[in-house]
């Protein structure tokens, strides 16, 4: 199967690495073509354009950093528009929300090809195992053509119906993943300045109802001050962002949700963007422990 792969940034370039590795032929382009090289090593061509890719490709991925990021790709000169057509598919795997994963979806199809959106759930390391969960919606022919991809890319892919599903699912997960963070970020905190161990508390988390994979990743990382960037804390604020942006139309109450993004906001007004989502601790560690913001 030949793919186009539109993005190789952290999540991007594990994932095209992962479907050369599983014999699949690939052709990527990043903004910054000169990322592109390290997938050339591993066997990937290289499209000038993203309209270059769709040109050569019948199905193309992309895995771009926010909405504004997929708009331009699909919509700007020498954009995934310009060649896209009857027989081909565009998969946009990049965390939006539903307005833009429609006013995609309606582009595409006026133009005779097929749409799916399929956000994933899962970070860095996921992505590099093929261990992704992948939240599809849209054109359920281009998902079942897809299907050997996701297989590769995922441990398991949900279809969920039409287009904008998959992308609110996303939001969704990722508002309790930020909400999560906080408030073990706030845990931490209490614990140090109370003059228990953060790390008898990360121990006592596990053992308990609350244990989880990310705590138990993320934890030991947060108090040694490492936050090498997985999920940059910049996505994970605009997932926040995106996702208080649902409760609105819905007119849904989520105090929790909007006290984190502020915490996420702050962080990102202090430089802390393109760390780990987990330095958030640093911002919360300022407002009251031992820490410096
Ligand atoms: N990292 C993670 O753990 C996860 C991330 N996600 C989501 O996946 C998406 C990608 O995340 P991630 O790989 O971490 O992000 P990165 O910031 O590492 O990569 C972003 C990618 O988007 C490209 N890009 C940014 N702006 C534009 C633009 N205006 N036009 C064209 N390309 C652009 C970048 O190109 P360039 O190299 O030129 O900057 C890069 O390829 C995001 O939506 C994120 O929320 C979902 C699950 C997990
Ligand atoms: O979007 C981030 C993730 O870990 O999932």
């Amino acid at each position: 199967m030949e793919v186009g792969f539109l993005g190789l940034g952290i999540m991007g370039k594990a994932m095209a690495a992962n479907l050369l590795r599983h014999g699949f032929r690939v052709t990527v382009w990043n903004r910054t073509l000169a990322k592109c090289q390290e997938l050339v090593a591993l066997g990937a061509a290289v499209g000038e354009t993203p309209a270059a890719v769709v040109a050569k490709c019948r199905y193309t991925i992309a895995m771009l950093s926010d909405p504004s990021a997929a708009l331009s790709v699909v919509f700007d000169k020498d954009g995934v528009l310009e060649q896209i057509g009857d027989g081909k598919g565009y998969v946009d795997m990049s965390t939006v929300d539903a307005t833009t994963s429609c006013q995609i979806s309606q582009a595409i199809k006026q133009k005779g090809g097929a749409f799916v959106e399929a956000p994933v759930s899962g970070s860095k390391k996921p992505a590099e195992d093929g261990q992704l969960v992948i939240l599809a919606a849209g054109d359920k022919v281009l998902y079942d053509d897809m299907v050997p991809a996701f297989d590769v890319l995922g441990k398991k892919s949900f279809f969920l119906g039409e287009i904008g599903n998959g992308a609110k699912m996303k939001l969704v997960v990722n508002m309790i993943m930020g909400s999560m963070m906080n408030a073990l970020s706030e845990g931490l905190s209490l614990a140090d300045t109370s003059g228990l161990s953060p790390q008898t508390l990360l121990d006592v988390l596990d053992l308990g109802a609350v244990t989880n994979p990310m705590f138990k990743l993320k934890g030991p990382s947060m108090l040694q001050g490492n936050y090498s960037p997985a999920f940059p804390l910049k996505h994970q604020q605009k997932d926040m962002r995106l996702a208080l942006s649902l409760g609105d139309e819905n007119a849904i109450s989520m105090p929790v949700a909007a006290a984190s993004n502020e915490a996420f906001k702050k962080a990102r007004s202090l430089g802390l963007g393109d760390l780990d989502f987990s330095a958030v601790y640093e911002v919360l560690k300022g407002a009251g422990g031992s820490g410096q913001a």
